[in-house]
């Protein structure tokens, strides 16, 4: 569990941040051209990325049924015959559920049933998503009944408004504040980067949210009309990188929100990999949240035909 660097938000160099948006676009063409992913080597990508994924449902009928299904197929997310051409002895999991928190006691259920509740995160948003417009004190009390209900990880959401209007030091006690309501529990920060209005903000947003101790920041709700985009993952690779270099604590990254293809699942490996090493690329520092990915991963690997 991360803890907040200190009690009082030291914005130092961040104040006079300035990033260029063509210089980023620029470098993750770069980024793509110089790390293409070879035919020979795109199921090990591929089943990277299945076990790097939080399986998400935040759909306003979700239901104990449909939670009950989500959570099979975390549990068994590649259909046998495909595990068996991958060679692929062990059975492989996604990292995390993902869901409501009225939803978080039938995940618990379903996971208690089949034995994975030690193997396989129950994450819930959190925090009035996705606006987070809500008052802290029942946003607080979200947190808090979410992990009694049997959540392991909290996505809360940031009230961009305190972003937009430069209020950097109740951002930072705000998520302090999520942090020790979490307990135990893994935060994870959502930005909501389509409503922060620059690449500026993204990146004061991350390093508050890592400095209050966030172990995960994450893109977006999947709601908001821009969601993860390679451009803003850099810029929030590189708070990462900086916040580790100042810190020696390492934060993880959970892009969501759009990513359907398994062509955008593999460039977020690729990005990650090449700006921060190949040790964020485990279920402990990368996360992609998706809720229509999987499909897609399942129909791109490359098989012996019979
Ligand atoms: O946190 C995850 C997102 O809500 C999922 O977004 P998506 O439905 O676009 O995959």
């Amino acid at each position: 569990m991360v803890q907040p660097t200190s009690k009082v938000l030291e914005m130092g160099g961040l104040k006079k941040i300035y990033i260029n948006k063509s210089q980023v676009e620029a470098q993750i063409k770069t980024i793509l051209e110089t790390h293409p992913v070879k035919d020979d080597h795109l199921n090990a990508w591929l089943v990277k990325a299945v076990t790097v994924i939080d399986l998400t449902t935040l759909s306003g009928d979700d239901t104990r049924s449909n939670v009950f299904r989500l959570c099979v197929k975390a549990a068994n997310p590649l259909p046998s015959e495909t595990q068996e051409k991958l060679g692929l002895k062990e059975s492989i999991r996604t990292a995390a559920v993902c869901v409501y928190p009225n939803r978080v006691k039938d995940a618990y259920e379903a996971m208690k049933l089949m034995k994975l509740t030690k193997e396989i995160n129950i994450a819930a948003v959190a925090t009035g998503f996705p606006s987070g417009l809500y008052p802290l004190e029942t946003r607080l009390q979200e947190i808090t009944y979410a992990v009694s209900s049997g959540a392991t990880e909290i996505d809360v959401v940031l009230d961009r408004s305190l972003a937009l209007t430069g209020k950097w030091d109740e951002l930072y006690y705000e998520v302090q504040q999520m942090r020790k309501a979490c307990n135990k529990a893994h935060l994870k920060v959502i930005l909501g980067v389509g409503e922060l209005g620059s690449y500026e903000n993204i990146y004061k947003a991350s390093m508050v949210s890592m400095m209050a101790g966030a172990d995960f920041i994450k893109t977006s709700t999947g709601k908001e009309a821009v969601n993860a985009t390679l451009p803003i993952g850099l810029i929030m690779c590189r708070a990462i990188r900086r916040h580790y270099q100042a810190t020696g604590v390492r934060v993880g990254l959970k892009p969501a929100g759009g990513i359907k293809t398994a062509r955008d699942a593999v460039n977020w490996l690729v990005l990650v990999y090449t700006e921060l090493g190949p040790e964020w690329l485990t279920p402990k520092l990368f996360r992609i949240g998706a809720s229509s990915l999987l499909g897609e991963l399942i129909n791109s690997f490359v098989l012996k035909k019979d």
